[in-house]
């Protein structure tokens, strides 16, 4: 009897998961999958290809939307840029989306990306004036002065070798970077030893996103609860945020009141709520700061913010350099006609529009985050395609595929070519490139990310040259985390 009613269950709910998740009901083309699969096994996503490889090859069969089943991720892609535009431009309609929402959630249950409405608005109001474009300039000596000290450990290897860590020494560099910006904190990312042990820990954290990527949220979160590998990593980071922390708060009230409107630990423990258990119990609109919880996810989610996605960005422009030594020419010919051939100086450095280029053409070329989602709050139809979504669908822009799409662009966007900005170019339509989002949950870090790009890039070409180490050792590729970093980079490092 008890078998027989085991074999029901299962039978009842293979038969759920089969018509909730693998039966499809739309006419927007799409490839058959397989049972639990999806499209997973025809994508190549497990033998190694990045998204931005898969949402080509989808489009290539099936046009600018379709459908696209990832194990348990279903998601709608749209790849025509008046919906594209149509989507973010209607936020009441095409809002946060709930996959990524639940899939970070488990990683950063408390941080602004996974947070929505009223709680959102709480947490933005306190860490949103800090990321300004005249709050950020106050960064320049401290970006500079972190370079020159990954500078000085390349200095010391000899001209012949080859460097193939460079995604790690630019992830090394960032943390460095954002540990003094955001928390006041060294981390002695580039002085210590080689293999930074919140570095690791960081890349082994992110490295477990895939994992969740494609399962079902609930069978995710049993994975993470009881891998010993996930409470290790866990606990090394949790060790860090509470040191940081406690430092703020050995801080007088009068020196963080002054440093709130400055330094996001600062801002952070200041808004900290003595009575957090009465806190709990308001309402959210009632809710003015944040509790200890909140704060420690808000480090979190910025320490990974401002770790992953910019380290990747300079490892590809690092790489797509040495691939084109006359752009590095014309990069150090500017920074010498506009006299900042030694003295890198803020006054100086909104007249390096050459340099600005090439960090567009950087992003443009190899967008570190792949996609935007959004999720459907009410049913809608696209006005261009006139395909009709309905409520809860979730919905994938590929950031690669437009800024590579040759419809929106008049010089080949296979070519990386910075000059596109100052001409055929200039004026391109904002849908096709957009590598921090769009809309009301645009990316906050944007204008810092710029920023630390065009300090660290012009600092790095004030004093070296990068040498293509090869076809092998630096044939870019793609490894598919969070963000999308090129899988070999080598390149030599000349001292001019
Ligand atoms: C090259 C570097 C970066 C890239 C390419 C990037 C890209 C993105 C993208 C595509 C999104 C989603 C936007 C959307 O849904 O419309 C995002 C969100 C976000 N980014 Fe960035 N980002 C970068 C650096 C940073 C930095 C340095 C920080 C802060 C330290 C940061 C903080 C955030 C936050 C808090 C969100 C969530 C915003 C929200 O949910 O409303 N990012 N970023």
């Amino acid at each position: 009897m008890f078998i027989i009613l085991t074999l029901v269950f299962v039978c009842l709910f293979i038969l759920y998961v089969k018509h909730k998740y693998f039966t499809s009901r739309r006419s927007i083309p799409s490839l058959p999958g397989h049972f639990l699969f999806g499209n997973l096994l025809q994508s190549g996503l497990l033998r190694g290809a990045s998204l931005p490889q898969v949402y080509t090859s989808f489009k290539n069969k099936l046009g600018d939307i379709y459908e696209i089943k990832l194990g348990f991720f279903h998601g709608i892609v749209v790849g025509n840029i008046d919906d594209v535009k149509y989507i973010f431009t209607h936020r009441h309609i095409y809002d946060q989306n709930d996959w990524s929402v639940e899939l970070l959630s488990v990683f950063i249950p408390d941080g602004l990306i996974t947070l929505k409405d009223a709680k959102f608005k709480r947490h933005a109001s306190i860490v949103m004036p800090l990321f300004r474009h005249g709050k950020i300039l106050s960064n320049f000596d401290l970006i500079i002065n972190c370079t020159d000290e990954l500078l000085n450990n390349w200095r010391s290897s000899s001209s012949d070798q080859i460097h193939c860590d460079i995604l790690q020494q630019s992830q090394n560099l960032l943390l460095e970077i954002f540990g003094f910006i955001g928390f006041d904190y060294d981390f002695d990312a580039l002085g210590g030893t080689e293999n930074n042990e919140l570095a690791q820990a960081l890349r082994n954290y992110l490295g477990m996103v895939e994992i969740g990527s494609y399962l079902p949220n609930f069978l995710f979160r049993a994975y993470m609860k009881f891998s010993p590998k996930y409470q290790r990593i866990q606990t090394t980071i949790k060790r860090y945020l509470y040191r940081m922390m406690e430092q703020e708060l050995t801080e007088t009230p009068e020196s963080r009141a002054q440093r709130k409107k400055t330094s996001l630990i600062a801002s952070l423990v200041a808004s900290l709520q003595t009575d957090e258990q009465a806190e709990e119990r308001k309402s959210e609109e009632e809710k003015k700061g944040l509790i200890r919880r909140e704060i420690l996810g808000e480090m979190l989610m910025f320490l990974i913010a401002g770790f992953e996605t910019t380290s990747t960005a300079l490892t590809w422009s690092i790489h797509l350099l040495s691939k084109h030594p006359e752009v590095q020419q014309k990069i150090k010919a500017e920074l010498t006609k506009e006299n900042v051939h030694h003295d890198l100086i803020l006054d100086r450095f909104d007249s390096l529009i050459y340099l600005d280029c090439v960090i567009k053409e950087i992003l443009r070329f190899s967008p570190p985050v792949h996609a935007v989602a959004r999720t459907l709050t009410m049913n809608d139809r696209l006005p261009n395609s006139g395909i009709q979504l309905y409520k809860g669908d979730q919905i994938l822009v590929s950031l690669w595929t437009l800024s590579r799409d040759s419809r929106y662009w008049s010089i080949d966007p296979e070519l990386f070519y910075p000059e596109r900005f100052l001409g055929e170019d200039k004026n391109h339509n904002p849908y096709a490139f957009f590598s921090f989002g769009s809309g009301h949950r645009q990316c906050i870090g944007q204008d810092l990310a710029r920023f630390e790009l065009k300090v660290i890039v012009a600092r790095l070409m004030q004093y070296v040259t990068f040498i293509d180490g090869g076809p092998e050792v630096n044939a870019g590729g793609h490894v598919q985390g969070l963000t999308v970093m090129p899988k070999y980079v080598g390149v030599k490092i000349k001292f001019d």
